[in-house]
């Protein structure tokens, strides 16, 4: 039977990029997706203000909803510091077995916790079962429509400090619309928008960038 695209992705992983090298893993997802097949990775444009924001917040703690093929996930694990620990969420379990390929392939293991299920189920879990008590950086970049009852979720769950940074991949295009109403309406979170494209095209796409205020 036909691969799927993520099996191809990977395949594409294995043949261009270098075992422990993520800039090569990035660079070869990159380079696939813009030249072979398009996939809804956050891409390399898009990419480079993700990398800037977890380099400004350095976490050492990260949770990031909708793993997909792990390109976003390889993209933070590679620049978090020693010992901080980054949290993925994938429920569709053909995705995560690529995903988790990938990120070995990158050599992040050891960084990168993938947890196969539901946000909905597992975000009033992660306190007692993964012993975080609050995230400093959230990366959204799944099912848009779980963007605000998730963002809901994690506030009701305490998971949310002040100075927590959420991050939301394609708020104009797919785009969340009730998600950003409310974090730029809510008294609760200091709201910035960065202005991108969707990834591989010239159509706009950007990136929230929310503080959570307490
Ligand atoms: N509640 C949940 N818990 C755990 N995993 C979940 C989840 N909801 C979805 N997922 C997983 O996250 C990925 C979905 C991403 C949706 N992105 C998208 O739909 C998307 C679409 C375009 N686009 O159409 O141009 C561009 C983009 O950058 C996009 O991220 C899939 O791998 C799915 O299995
Ligand atoms: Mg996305």
């Amino acid at each position: 039977t036909r691969s799927t695209r993520p099996q191809r992705l990977l395949g594409a992983v294995q043949k261009n990029a270098t075992r422990g090298d993520p800039g090569s893993v990035i660079q070869a997802i990159d380079h696939y997706c813009r030249n072979k097949e398009w996939a809804m990775n956050v891409g390399d444009e898009k990419g480079c203000i993700l990398d800037s924001v977890v380099s400004e917040v350095n976490p050492a703690t990260v949770l990031e909803l909708g793993t997909y093929c792990g390109y976003s996930t390889v993209r933070i694990a590679r620049l978090l510091p020693p010992h901080a620990k980054l949290i993925t969420l994938e429920f569709n379990p053909a995705v995560a077995a690529i995903a988790r390929q990938v990120i070995a392939w990158a050599g992040l293991e050891d960084k990168v916790q993938l947890v196969e299920g539901a946000s909905g189920d597992f975000i009033p879990r992660i306190k007692e079962q993964f012993g975080v008590k609050t995230f400093d950086l959230v990366f959204l970049d799944h099912w848009k429509e779980y963007y605000l009852p998730d963002t809901k979720l994690m506030e009701e769950c305490g998971l949310l400090r002040k100075g927590s940074v959420l991050l939301a991949d394609n708020v104009v295009c797919p785009g969340a619309p009730d998600y950003l109403e409310y974090v730029r309406s809510s008294p609760r979170y200091e709201s910035r928008y960065f202005k991108s494209h969707l990834e591989y095209t010239k159509v706009e796409d950007g990136l929230e960038k929310s503080v959570f205020l307490g």
